[in-house]
């Protein structure tokens, strides 16, 4: 890795993937390697650890999922309100926080009110949100680091499908009867009578339900590492990522090799265990990451190699949000129905506080998505 274009002129704004100024690449290049790749290696060597988690007490995981809240997980959310700000340029400060301010009000309740009426359905609702959003984020980070293997958005959204499918469907393939409690925690927050938390969530447990989404999630792997192999073989072909081209197998090879560690990593580990170390290390850190090339500051920083001064600047805009995101997850503890006595509860309480912190961060990523041409490969290129 070059260290020349650290010297250049920095005030580019590298608001998109693949942008063409060498700073701007190299920044990118950077951050990919500490909040995306390096992580990920991470992942892959804690895989021991997370084989050995099926025999721990759950508790252990809720301890680890509310650790990774804390440290990096709502942060990741917690500079939604300057996105705008940073990645247009006809946005002022104001109209930034008004904007994003209304988004989180309007359907942060809407998600809240959702789980009050109608628990189960709210519950699935952001098991399903949750899969979009964690393989959007996955398939930006593909596009920022300018991979060859997905020049078209049918693709792109083949691999959201497989990514967000792994920390979402798998453990249900692997580990039911943990899966199971979550769900029954979280709805019987809302669903005071005893026993009525069980049975309502169990028609998502039925055998059908996990040889469907076992089986969908194979196809759906195998399907996109093969078309992506096609890709990279062929070469060209008249993609739009390169002009039609040579295509680069690398990019597809760092996917394959990812998705192999996702698929062992939810195969083998407990899954809040599972989820909780994947929010911090995996998803939120790669979303840190994008927010730092939006920042000019935090992007000049990253690009000269500094990553404590792009985290530091990072920190510095997150914190009192990240502040407003627990207060969230208070109010939501206070207003359940059936108050909060247990770990599992707790646990429970974050999810229902998280979920409604998920939708309007969604819409915020999905805009930014939209800058940034991730979803129209070759236009925002
Ligand atoms: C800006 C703003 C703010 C802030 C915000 C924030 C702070 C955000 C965050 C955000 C976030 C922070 C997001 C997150 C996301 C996450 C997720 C999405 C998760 C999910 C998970 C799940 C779903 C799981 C589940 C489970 C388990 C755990 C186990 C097993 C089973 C199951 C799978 C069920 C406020 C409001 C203050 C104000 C306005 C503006
Ligand atoms: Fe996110």
């Amino acid at each position: 890795m070059t260290e020349a274009a650290a010297t250049e002129s920095t005030e580019s704004r590298p608001a998109s993937p693949g942008g063409r100024g060498s700073t701007a690449q190299s920044a990118e290049e950077r951050v990919d390697r500490w909040f995306a790749r390096r992580p990920a290696l991470a992942l892959a060597a804690l895989l021991p650890i997370g084989a050995v988690t099926p025999l721990f007490p759950v508790e252990v995981g809720v301890a680890t999922f509310a650790l990774g809240t804390l440290v990096v997980g709502m942060a990741h959310g917690a500079v939604d309100h300057l996105v705008p700000l940073r990645a247009a340029p006809d946005v002022s400060l104001r109209r930034s926080i008004a904007a994003v301010s209304v988004v989180y009000a309007v359907l942060g309740g809407a998600v809240v009110a959702a789980f009050f009426l109608a628990p189960v359905a709210a519950f699935v609702g952001f098991i399903a949100l949750t899969w979009l959003h964690w393989g959007q984020g996955d398939v930006a980070t593909l596009s920022i680091a300018g991979v060859d293997h997905l020049p078209t958005s049918a693709e792109r959204w083949l691999a959201l499908v497989v990514r967000g499918g792994l920390p979402m469907g798998v453990p249900l393939l692997a580990h039911p009867e943990e899966y199971r409690l979550v769900a029954e925690w979280t709805v019987g927050l809302f669903l005071v009578d005893a026993g009525a938390a069980a049975t309502a969530v169990d028609p998502l447990f039925t055998p059908a339900v996990r040889a469907a989404v076992g089986a969908g999630m194979a196809t759906a792997t195998l399907a996109s590492v093969g078309l992506g192999y096609r890709r990279v073989r062929s070469g060209g072909g008249g993609g739009s990522n390169d002009g039609g081209g040579r295509r680069d197998p690398a990019g597809w090879r760092r996917d394959v090799g990812e998705l192999a560690v996702l698929w062992a990593w939810f195969l083998l580990a407990a899954p809040v265990f599972a989820i909780g170390v994947y929010f911090a290390l995996w998803h939120a850190l790669r979303h840190v990451g994008r927010l730092v090339l939006v920042d000019p500051e935090a992007a000049s920083a990253a690009s000269a190699g500094d990553a404590v001064g792009a985290l530091a600047r990072f920190g510095r805009d997150a914190a009192p949000l990240t502040l407003g995101g627990f207060l969230v997850v208070g109010a939501v503890g206070a207003s359940v129905p059936a108050g909060v006595a247990a770990p599992g509860d707790l646990l429970a309480v974050s999810l229902v506080a998280i979920a409604a912190l998920t939708l309007p961060h969604v819409v915020v990523v999905a805009w930014l998505d939209r800058r940034q041409g991730v979803w129209r490969p070759g236009v925002g290129a």
